[in-house]
């Protein structure tokens, strides 16, 4: 069993007055993706949001509860900044920064002080090797970003997250605007990154969550339903509500 890297206790979560995350409680752990499914607006994007404090920039959202990384309580004794530093975010639609390839990986790097154009160099083409798309950029490095596909696009923005060593990469739904082959390289993309790094990845694609988890996590309602190892909640769901969304007899 891989080592717990968010211990997640008695969540709480609302906007003004609207319980956007009712009491959950569970562990993810390093190394493995963990999948978050259900319908629209159940919370996955907010409870995946507040693991790496994004809910902070929100105004009216109060969060409730302990939720810990490596042990250390990430709303009590870290602040916003550190700890988005070690908890990457890939969002649904690919958001590179208008600038060249090269600047878009070596942004982080340098807000954290990094100038020296020989490890820059390192860095960006180590960054790019991580997400696979290397090969396919490095002759055009100094182009702008926005000249690529969306599916390199979204490599990159996977680049620029690696840049900065995260620990954990939380990814938002991130092949929902991608075609079926961009699809495939991000999800192998994720299965080789998991050796280094954990991920937690919301998606609305069941098949998605169940070929590349290790874990999923049902939400409804801003309740998590049922929690467990992917082939086991598949293929034998505990909870009436996990097997009526997952065999698509919902509502
Ligand atoms: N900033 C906000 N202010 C008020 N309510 C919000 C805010 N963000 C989300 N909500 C509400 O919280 C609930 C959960 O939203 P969330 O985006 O987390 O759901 P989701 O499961 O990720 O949905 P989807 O799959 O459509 O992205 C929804 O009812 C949504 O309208």
């Amino acid at each position: 069993m891989s080592e717990v890297k968010f211990n997640v206790e008695h969540i709480n979560l609302h906007y003004g007055n609207f319980h956007a995350l009712k009491d959950i409680n569970m562990k993810i752990y390093a190394n493995e993706i963990t999948a978050f499914i259900g319908p629209s607006g159940c919370g996955k994007s907010t409870f995946l949001k507040s693991l790496n404090r994004m809910n902070d920039f929100v105004e009216d959202c109060v969060i409730d509860g302990k939720i810990e990384m490596d042990g250390v309580d990430i709303y009590k004794d870290m602040d916003g900044i550190s700890l988005r530093h070690e908890v990457g975010m890939v969002f649904q639609q690919p958001n590179p920064f208008p600038k060249s390839v090269y600047d878009n990986v070596a942004y982080g790097p340098r807000i954290f002080g990094i100038k020296k154009k020989a490890e820059l160099d390192e860095i960006v083409e180590r960054s790019l090797r991580q997400a696979a798309i290397w090969d396919e950029l490095k002759d055009r490095l100094n182009k702008s970003a926005l000249g690529l596909s969306g599916g390199q696009q979204q490599r990159l923005c996977i680049a620029r997250t690696l840049a900065v060593q995260p620990k954990v990469i939380l990814m938002d739904e991130p092949t929902s605007a991608l075609d079926p082959i961009s699809t495939n390289k991000i999800e192998d993309l994720a299965v080789e990154l998991k050796k280094d790094y954990t991920i937690v990845m919301v998606t609305h694609n069941m098949q998605q969550a169940a070929r590349i988890s290790d874990k999923t996590a049902f939400f409804l309602l801003g309740e998590m339903v049922e929690y467990g190892s992917t082939p086991e909640l598949f293929a034998d769901p505990q909870d009436e509500r996990t097997e009526r969304y997952i065999t698509g007899r919902f509502g």
